[in-house]
């Protein structure tokens, strides 16, 4: 962390430059007043003291002090706003970062984790490079300014007795850390299952109900935040101890200074004023050796928040292989004997797959559930690394080899579960197409069947919908997911089982408004109803990751097998398979 600090500061020189030297200045301009006590107290023994005299001392001391405030006000808010202007830049870095991170980063890290690591671990670096900055350079310096100045001032054999204290409490110190970062690290923890467990409450909290689960959910959540105050417990001694030792030890260090200060007084080696100006000066020491052990607990806690955010940094977060060939339109798709596993899986989710569709065609993708019908569009969305057993071929070129923001650009995609924005319908829409004009929005809404429902919205396109929009219904929720899909007017169009909230008439119609409308597209479409398919050129039927039929809807109703059991199911036929009977 610190060679990444120095070398962020080293960026900056002037800002940094500046500081440096105003905190130096501060301190230097810090021992005035100590000298002017000084000086008072050895001109009143003397009983030299007149008003003149007197009055050059006030204002020596008044002019001293208020050049102190103006000089730590320029520099503390120079450390400070750049301070934040970094975790600004942190936040920018990372928030990139965590946007090109693929699927398996996020079924390894919890939600809960990673806003900990982008707010409070973040911020807690950003205190490091202010308050730190402001602590090291303020009391490093003034530690070794002031041990100079009174090597130079007093006798040297008071200086170092008075000082001995603090050798031992550098020692002290060091092991009190030790366990510390330990105990803080635990407590981090606990903060992150803290944030967990409300993210997982709000989001599930209709579901806990429904189930009359909100006692569990209050004492789950009474565990976490007893798990946090538990561990704030064990680290409070540390902090306390951080805080207080440096008196003890400060306090000690006064007690021998007067003890061997009056000895010296006693014997005329050194003057009243000087053992004045000693303590006062003892008491700077102690204030910085106050101060440093504050910044070690900073900087231990910013250590174990910079180590969080380094893992982010490490972590392989794009596709194994981005490659640099442009594309500019989607005009053929073909898996060739492709198979794929999940990382950490043992079966294959996709076996030997094989197809080819062209621009204007339908792909339709059928099989029982777990069949493995959204790996293989998880496979062409690079939401996970390309096993390169087989192939996947985009206009006859591997999907690897494409510039994928690219590619990215010229799919348009409804998941299974629809996430929606806490924005306004509209803007829900215009989130996929922010360029597109109000007649585009108006086709995209009408091509989803959604022009019906926007009368029932209290605000029509204006309406609010909270986070995951609460405020509309399933089938809603999920025909603005596809006006927001439709008005990508992406080469490559895929509904993933997006279809299924709603009701068969608009299931039809949507798929008539589809086929009228984007004639171009290429189109993939998932369902467990064989109507969504039903005019696809191609249907596949999966079942364990292998394709177990394929052909257009009338071969495969006529042929015996999963297909034809199913369309009976649904009511298109009515004589009885052997398929199904097994
Ligand atoms: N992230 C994952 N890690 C490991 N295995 C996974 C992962 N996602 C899915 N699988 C497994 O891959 C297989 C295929 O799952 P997939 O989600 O593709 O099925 P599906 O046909 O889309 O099912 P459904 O119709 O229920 O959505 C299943 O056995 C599933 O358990």
């Amino acid at each position: 962390m610190l060679k990444d600090l120095w070398a962020y500061m080293r960026s900056k020189p002037i800002t940094y430059g500046l500081a440096t030297l105003f905190a130096m200045l501060s301190n230097l301009i810090g021992m005035v007043p100590n000298r002017v006590v000084e000086t008072f107290v050895d001109t009143v023994v003397a009983n030299q003291l007149s008003n003149q005299r007197l009055m050059t001392l006030m204002l020596t001391f008044l002019l001293a002090i208020v050049t102190l405030y103006l000089v730590d006000l320029s520099w503390v808010i120079l450390i400070l706003g750049n301070a934040y202007t970094y975790v600004k830049d942190l936040r920018h870095h990372f928030f990139k970062r965590l946007l090109g991170f693929r699927a398996p980063f996020y079924e390894r890290f919890r939600s809960g984790d990673l806003i900990t690591r982008l707010s409070s671990d973040m911020d807690m670096v950003g205190d490091f490079l202010g308050y730190g900055f402001m602590m090291v350079v303020g009391d490093c310096f003034r530690c070794v300014a002031v041990f100079v100045v009174m090597l130079l001032l007093y006798p040297a054999k008071l200086v170092l007795i008075s000082l001995s204290p603090f050798i031992l409490f550098s020692v002290i110190m060091y092991y009190v850390s030790q366990t510390f970062d330990r105990l803080y690290d635990q407590k981090r923890d606990a903060v992150v299952a803290l944030n967990q467990e409300v993210l997982e409450s709000v989001e599930g909290v209709r579901v806990m109900r429904a189930f009359g689960q909100s006692e569990t959910l209050q004492t789950n959540f009474a565990n976490r935040t007893q798990d946090v105050v538990a561990q704030a417990d064990r680290l409070n001694p540390y902090f306390a101890t951080f805080g207080s030792v440096p008196n003890i030890f400060g306090g000690l260090s006064l007690a021998i200074s007067l003890t061997y200060g009056g000895y010296l007084l006693g014997q005329g080696q050194v003057t009243l004023g000087q053992l004045v100006a000693v303590q006062m000066y003892l008491g700077m020491f102690h204030m910085s050796i106050w101060g440093l052990s504050e910044i070690i607990v900073m900087y231990r806690q910013a250590m174990i928040s910079y180590g969080k955010l380094t893992t982010l940094q490490t972590e392989k977060g794009e596709p194994d292989q981005e490659g640099n060939l442009p594309i500019s339109q989607i005009e053929q798709i073909e898996f060739r004997d492709y198979s794929f596993t999940y990382p950490g899986a043992k079966l294959k989710s996709l076996d030997h797959i094989s197809f080819k569709i062209s621009k204007g065609q339908t792909l339709g993708l059928v099989g029982k559930t777990g069949a493995g019908k959204s790996s293989l569009i998880r496979q062409l969305l690079r939401q996970y690394p390309l096993s390169h057993q087989g192939e996947i071929l985009i206009n006859g070129q591997s999907i690897e080899n494409f510039d994928l923001s690219q590619y990215e650009s010229l799919v348009a995609y409804v998941p299974q579960e629809h996430i929606l924005f806490s924005k306004s319908v509209a803007d829900n829409i215009y989130f996929s197409n922010p360029q597109a004009d109000e007649s585009s929005l108006d086709q995209a809404i009408i091509a989803a069947d959604f022009k019906k429902d926007i009368v029932n919205l209290n605000q029509g396109l204006d309406t609010m919908i909270g986070e995951k929009g609460v405020a509309i219904s399933g089938g809603q929720k999920q025909r603005v997911s596809l006006a927001r899909a439709f008005l990508a007017q992406g080469d490559l169009l895929i509904l993933d089982d997006s279809l299924s909230a709603v009701d068969a008439k608009t299931e039809s119609q949507i798929i008539d408004n589809l086929k009228a409308q984007a004639q171009d597209q290429i189109k993939i479409i998932v369902s467990h109803r064989l109507s969504a398919v039903e005019e696809a050129d191609l249907i596949l039927v999966l079942d364990q990751g292998k394709i177990i039929q394929q052909g257009s809807h009338q071969e495969l109703i006529s042929q015996d097998g999963w297909y034809q059991a199913q369309a009976r199911r649904q009511g298109y036929l009515k004589e009885v398979s052997p398929y199904e009977t097994r």
